[in-house]
């Protein structure tokens, strides 16, 4: 039967409060129990590579990130997600890294192929994750996720961005995202900025006949062959630097596409396969010297969730 518009936006209402306890238990929930493995972004593979930073962002910011001819990369580029076997046809692709800098410092981002979050903060995610599950449980239907969805504006722009956009072809064909703002250190006042990795082979999105009838997996094997064979494939880091009325607290919004790029510098993967990142929990609240994060409220969550995956997967939970 029809419901009125206040029921319905009672019956579809954001969940009161999300915790980083929340989002690992419902993880498990839609997953399954896959000890000693992430919680989130679950499929993946190791690589190593290189950062050489850019003279504009030595000469801009101070951080030591740039401060460095050179800083050794260990990555991790994963699938969305919490299954192990995830289908690779389909999703969000997903990139870690940490900088290894002088004196023991270490700089740490983790991004997506998304420019941006589906809603504005963490209470949107795990209503999505909520109503997902009722559904995958028969609790529910698509509609109520998408009628979920409708009752919350900040949740339109990423449905707008996935909008008939097929997933990369390859783990190195995608641009990827830091989403949050985050801010920098100069000689004068810090500069929010958020970041982009772009591909300099050019971005390469699967055909829909390979989505419908490609493979099911087939991204960490083409890293590996690409390595080997290329030698070294390239990324080239650009910072987007917010004006001073752009908001630092919504994920789900990007900001206006003519402000400042700094090209800050080139991320080469050197070799993939092993074990390089099993031991790093790619947290990106966990910046160098000269970087903090900003008041963006889904950033505290995900520091707390992966400290608690972290924490499970090294004890075999
Ligand atoms: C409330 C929001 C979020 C929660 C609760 C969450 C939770 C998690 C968890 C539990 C992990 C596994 C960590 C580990 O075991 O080491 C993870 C991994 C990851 N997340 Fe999130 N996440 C959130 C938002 C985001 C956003 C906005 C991005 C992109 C900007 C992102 C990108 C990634 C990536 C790339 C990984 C894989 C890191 C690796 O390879 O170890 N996540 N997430």
């Amino acid at each position: 039967h029809n419901h009125s518009k206040a029921e319905d936006d009672q019956h579809y209402a954001l969940p009161k409060s999300a915790t980083a306890q929340d989002f690992i238990a419902i993880f498990k929930e839609i997953n399954g129990e896959h000890p000693g493995i992430r919680k989130a972004h679950a499929r993946g593979v190791c690589a190593v590579g290189e950062f050489t930073p850019s003279t504009a962002a030595k000469q801009r910011f101070t951080s030591p990130l740039f401060q460095v001819d050179n800083a050794p990369l260990t990555l991790r580029f994963s699938m969305g997600g919490g299954n192990p076997n995830a289908d690779e046809r389909r999703g969000a692709r997903g990139v870690g890294i940490q900088f290894e800098l002088p004196n023991n410092q270490s700089h740490t981002i983790a991004g997506i192929t998304s420019p941006v979050f589906s809603g504005a903060t963490p209470n949107h995610f795990l209503g999505l994750l909520q109503w997902n599950l009722k559904m995958m449980r028969g609790e529910a239907t698509r509609e109520d996720v998408q009628k979920f969805m409708a009752a919350h504006p900040s949740m339109q722009p990423a449905i707008e961005w996935n909008r008939g956009r097929t997933a990369s072809a390859e783990y190195t064909s995608a641009t990827y995202y830091g989403i949050h703002a985050l801010w920098a250190n100069t000689q004068g006042d810090a500069q929010k900025f958020r970041w982009q990795l772009v591909p300099q082979a050019g971005e390469k999105n699967l055909t829909k006949q390979q989505v419908e009838s490609g493979p099911q997996s087939f991204l960490t094997e083409r890293l590996i062959e690409q390595v080997k064979n290329d030698g070294a494939v390239t990324f080239d880091w650009h910072w987007t630097i917010g004006a001073a009325d752009d908001p630092t607290n919504d994920p789900s919004a990007q900001w206006p596409a003519d402000r400042e790029q700094v090209h800050v510098g080139t991320i080469t993967v050197t070799s993939a396969g092993g074990e390089a990142c099993t031991p790093i929990n790619f947290d990106p609240v966990r910046v160098a010297r000269g970087i903090r994060p900003s008041d963006d409220p889904v950033l505290p969550i995900r520091s707390a969730a992966y400290a608690i995956s972290f924490g499970q997967r090294l004890s075999n939970q």
